[in-house]
């Protein structure tokens, strides 16, 4: 008999509907140790099994509270696992036979029945056995062979477990940009027996793998692949993996078994990078955040591409907290916009309510909170920005580790971005305070403190506002504009000024919103006649403007290894707006960062537009570097000179060391002569005209 060809009418389940990941949920069935009647989620399916979108209600016991969260379906207590594969899981096999590789991934709460969906039990097999006797029962028509491939990860490390060894696994990327699992053993099976001892008892030992003794039992996600392969035959064949996630657990709570925070953070941040994934995949977002977490990047050609996804959330049937939020999770990654019905009947006022979807700024991870404190004459403005990014603009991150960690526990998080203002005059202070306002308003996302700062399609400039009495400018990075860009921050660049009174980075980042945020400065000005004017008679928002202009130039030129950022037309659009507000005036204090960008010695039209190229140039050679050392095959072939044979150069180099270009002569190494190195710059100047 041939392959079964892939279904392509459209059944009423187990589509995407459009989107490429299709999010669904699971209210597991009552444990013994359970009160049926203390049930609190309840299911709306406004079109029975054909809806395309259900909403999942939690309800505390009280009544006092409740949320709704829409999926894409949602499957209650009765429905067991033979029903779940028969809908969602079945229609995906006939694809994998064709190269299509297939995703299905539960998550959710601690015991909220992830492996029994899974793995099941003898009584109601789970979704893996279930799919495993599918795809044998074709297999034993077409004369495929299937092996099987059965990991862990646990604290971000990759372990074998159908290796006795055990040995670690490492996720490489080949030079066709294809990820291998090196050391990962693929085991023949020829019939479900054969499975189920393979993987079913693995399963049960739980087996640590590390040397050291674990009085508890691990949290740990696990994976099983099923690769379906004929040496004969031209097309590849497709794998299909059934992913157990560990379940997410409140880092707030105290474990019971002794589990650390960074165990519980290791779990929760690959959870939320799987949830940035799926948001990104859902949303066609161009960059998918695959390198997050070690899940993901294993995962990666079974997550993108053509492949297919069910993501599947499971529900404990009682309250629990924990449950609720992976659902807001799910909900939000699903819709790719924050799509919350919150029907709070009474405002809880739980202590451990998870990360709130309100769109109150305050509480979004990834918005900056100020404190100030008065020193002597000096206002002291401590600008905390949350590590966490719970946004649901396009191009930011939406979650992460650190929207759901205690005060002292962010703390660890947030240390390295911490920034303080050293203000010495009033109006240096009115004009933080309205920035402060802006900044409020327009949250800036960090995730690691040390790595990368991603920010939104609205221009940000970080804007140092140094002490007056400081000899030289703070560098600290410059935020900006791409949404799939990242800027990186060195937590150095953190510390590159000393004022004279010993404050280490002396800077403030201000998202401005160009136009209106200078508008409005300016109507405030008109306002209010006292903040109009400096004491040297100088309006105060050119003053500010300078500043910020100023700082901008030198943030740009003096922290190359640091900044990356790409001028775009919004950028230099800020920038001219900056530079056109900025009136000629003698500087208070001398700028050391670079003699090159003293802007208060730009004074002629020439000798702007020579500093508006040199900083596109150098935006240019930091954009070409960028694509140099993390690009993907596809993204170097379209720079100029570089075909396939210098392509799989630069990603032979980029195997032996990471990021080895540090600047464009790096190229040399590829072949390339300082002509066509060149000629790659003028081609994107060129282009941008
Ligand atoms: N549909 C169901 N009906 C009845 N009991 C169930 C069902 N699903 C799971 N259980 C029971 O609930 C408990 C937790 O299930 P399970 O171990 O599958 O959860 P889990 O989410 O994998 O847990 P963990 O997060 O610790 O890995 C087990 O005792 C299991 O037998």
């Amino acid at each position: 008999m041939d392959t079964p060809r892939p279904d392509r009418t459209k059944a009423k389940t187990g589509l995407n509907h459009g989107k490429k990941v299709r999010v669904i949920a699971k209210v597991r069935g009552f444990t013994d140790l359970e009160a049926e009647s203390s049930n609190c989620v309840s299911v709306h399916k406004p079109n029975g099994v054909e809806s395309e979108t259900v909403s999942i209600s939690f309800g505390d016991q009280s009544g006092s509270r409740k949320e709704s969260y829409e999926l894409d379906y949602c499957y209650e207590q009765s429905e067991g696992n033979y029903t779940i594969f028969t809908r969602e899981v079945k229609p995906l096999i006939a694809g994998v036979f064709y190269g299509r590789n297939a995703t299905i991934i539960a998550n959710g709460a601690r015991g909220s029945g992830k492996t029994h969906m899974i793995q099941g039990s003898d009584k109601d097999p789970g979704l893996a056995v279930l799919a495993m006797a599918e795809i044998l029962s074709i297999v034993g028509e077409t004369g495929k062979s299937i092996t099987i491939s059965f990991y862990e990860i646990f604290q971000d490390h990759v372990y074998d477990l159908l290796d006795p060894k055990r040995q670690e696994v490492l996720a490489l990327e080949n030079r066709q940009g294809k990820i291998l699992l090196k050391g990962l053993s693929q085991v023949p099976v020829n019939s479900i027996s054969e499975f189920q001892k393979l993987y079913l008892i693995e399963h049960k030992s739980r087996k640590p793998v590390q040397k050291i003794p674990i009085e508890f039992p691990r949290r740990s996600h696990r994976g099983l692949i099923i690769h379906v392969s004929s040496p004969s035959d031209a097309i590849p064949m497709g794998k299909m993996n059934f992913v157990d996630l560990a379940g997410y657990e409140d880092t707030r709570r105290k474990s019971s078994e002794g589990l650390n925070l960074v165990e519980k953070t290791k779990v929760n941040r690959s959870i939320y990078a799987l949830h940035n994934v799926v948001y990104a995949l859902n949303t066609s977002e161009c960059h998918v955040p695959y390198r997050e977490s070690k899940l993901t990047r294993m995962l990666q050609d079974s997550l993108g591409g053509k492949s297919r996804v069910l993501m599947l959330t499971c529900l404990n049937p009682t309250f629990c907290q924990d449950s609720m939020y992976m659902v807001s999770l799910a909900s939000r990654s699903r819709q790719g916009i924050n799509q919350t019905v919150l029907d709070s009947i009474k405002k809880a006022k739980s202590s451990a309510r998870p990360m709130p979807h309100s769109s109150h700024k305050s509480q979004l991870p990834g918005s900056v909170s100020t404190t100030r404190k008065q020193i002597g004459n000096r206002l002291h403005f401590s600008v905390k920005k949350a590590n966490g990014t719970a946004s649901v603009t396009k191009g930011r991150k939406l979650f992460d580790e650190a929207s759901h960690l205690t005060n002292s526990e962010k703390k660890i998080y947030e240390k390295e971005s911490s920034v303080s203002v050293a203000l010495p005059d009033r109006d240096s202070t009115s004009m933080v305070e309205k920035a402060i306002t802006y900044l409020d308003a327009s949250p800036l996302a960090t995730t690691n403190p040390q790595e990368t700062t991603i920010i939104d399609k609205e221009s940000s400039i970080s804007a140092a506002l140094p002490d007056k009495d400081s000899t030289s400018v703070d560098a600290s990075p410059l935020a900006t504009t791409n949404p799939q860009e990242t800027t990186k921050i060195d937590k150095d660049s953190f510390q590159h000024v000393e004022g004279n009174h010993g404050e280490v980075t002396p800077s403030i980042n201000c998202n401005l919103k160009t136009p209106s945020f200078l508008e409005e400065c300016g109507n405030l000005d008109k306002e209010n006649d006292d903040s109009q004017v400096n004491k040297d008679g100088s309006p105060l928002i050119s003053e500010r403007l300078q500043q910020i202009s100023n700082n901008l130039k030198l943030l740009i030129s003096s922290t190359p290894q640091h900044l990356e950022m790409p001028l775009r037309n919004d950028t230099s659009s800020i920038f001219q707006s900056c530079t056109d507000f900025v009136e000629p005036k003698t500087p208070e204090r001398s700028v050391t960062v670079n003699d090159k960008w003293e802007t208060e010695n730009i004074n002629s039209p020439w000798e702007t537009i020579s500093m508006h190229s040199s900083i596109m140039k150098d935006s240019l050679v930091k954009e070409y570097l960028k694509i140099l050392n993390t690009g993907s095959r596809e993204d170097l072939i379209k720079l100029k000179g570089i075909k396939q044979k210098r392509a799989t150069r630069i990603l032979e180099l980029r195997e032996k060391s990471p990021e080895p270009f540090k600047n464009l002569d790096g190229l040399k190494d590829v072949g390339l002569s300082a002509k066509q190195i060149k000629g790659m710059i003028s081609k994107g100047i060129e282009e941008l005209f």
